[in-house]
């Protein structure tokens, strides 16, 4: 696939004498929603963090825009246009929901930017902020202060931030984890519309949310890509089904 935006070929990744990743080989084109899943355990997470830079392969290369990146920085990636959704944990709680996003579009800039210094420079940061708050539905909690916002309201943040650094490719792991039903809803509501944008990568266990999303799927086990294909490939091939969507089969099966 020589247009694939991402390539990953033959990651490997070896935690002692767990193989948490297993010679994964995958590529996404651009305009794809490509979602990972697989059991607890399978790798999905250090994929993700294999991509990001935060973890580095034993072997195996990842190309992002015809670049290869596997020894960049995290931050390099991300200049390159590769941005992982932010964690909870680097929220600042007692700061407004645009504060936060505008300080993700500082430190995307580097030093170019003095966030406090004078009103234009904080224009330039809170205009972008203030449209990456508009495009996952957040621009009514922009002056709130994060520490009263909802659980799934902050993951709809760290989303924000991602975006506020002009990315071509999202990486999200894990958005709906700890959503209930009306805000996983609305947050697939919003990912529908950031893919016809965006390129994503998304790893999820909310498998109604998945089959929703994606255009392609793969499926992990035990750190190897067991499948990859298209959503009714996936549910229905006999490995996966043994391997991981037979406890899901309701959801599958109706979605
Ligand atoms: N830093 C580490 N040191 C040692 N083992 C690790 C480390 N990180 C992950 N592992 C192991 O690698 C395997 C893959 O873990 P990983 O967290 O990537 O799976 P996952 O698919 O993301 O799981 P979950 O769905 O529960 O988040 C597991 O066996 C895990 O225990």
């Amino acid at each position: 696939m020589a247009d694939a935006l991402l390539k990953v070929d033959g990651i490997t990744k070896r935690f002692g004498g767990i193989l948490a990743s297993d010679r994964i080989t995958m590529s996404v084109p651009a305009g794809e929603l490509h979602a990972i899943i697989g059991p607890n355990g399978a790798g999905k997470t250090t994929l993700i963090g294999q991509l990001t830079g935060e973890i580095t392969p034993s072997s195996g290369t990842v190309i992002f825009a015809g670049e290869d990146i596997t020894a960049l920085p995290t931050y390099k990636r991300s200049i390159n246009g590769l941005a992982r959704s932010f964690q909870i944990t680097s929220l600042f709680l007692d700061m407004t929901a645009l504060d936060n996003v505008a300080l993700a579009v500082q430190a995307h800039a580097g030093n170019s930017f003095h966030f406090w210094r004078n009103a234009r420079k904080q224009e330039e940061l809170r205009a972008p902020a203030s449209a990456a708050l508009d495009r996952v539905g957040l621009s009514h909690r922009a002056h709130t202060v994060v520490s009263s916002m909802s659980h799934g309201e902050h993951r709809q943040l760290e989303i924000a931030m991602a975006l506020a650094t002009n990315p071509r490719m999202l990486l999200l792991d894990e958005p709906m984890a700890g959503m209930g039903p009306e805000e996983s809803a609305r947050l697939v509501k919003t990912l529908l519309e950031l893919k016809k944008q965006y390129t994503i990568l998304l790893v999820e266990h909310d498998m109604e949310a998945v089959f929703a999303l994606a255009d392609r799927i793969s499926v992990l086990v035990y750190g190897r890509v067991i499948a990859t294909g298209l959503p009714d490939e996936i549910r229905a091939n006999a490995e996966v089904r043994q391997a991981y969507l037979g406890e899901q089969e309701a959801v599958v099966i109706n979605g």
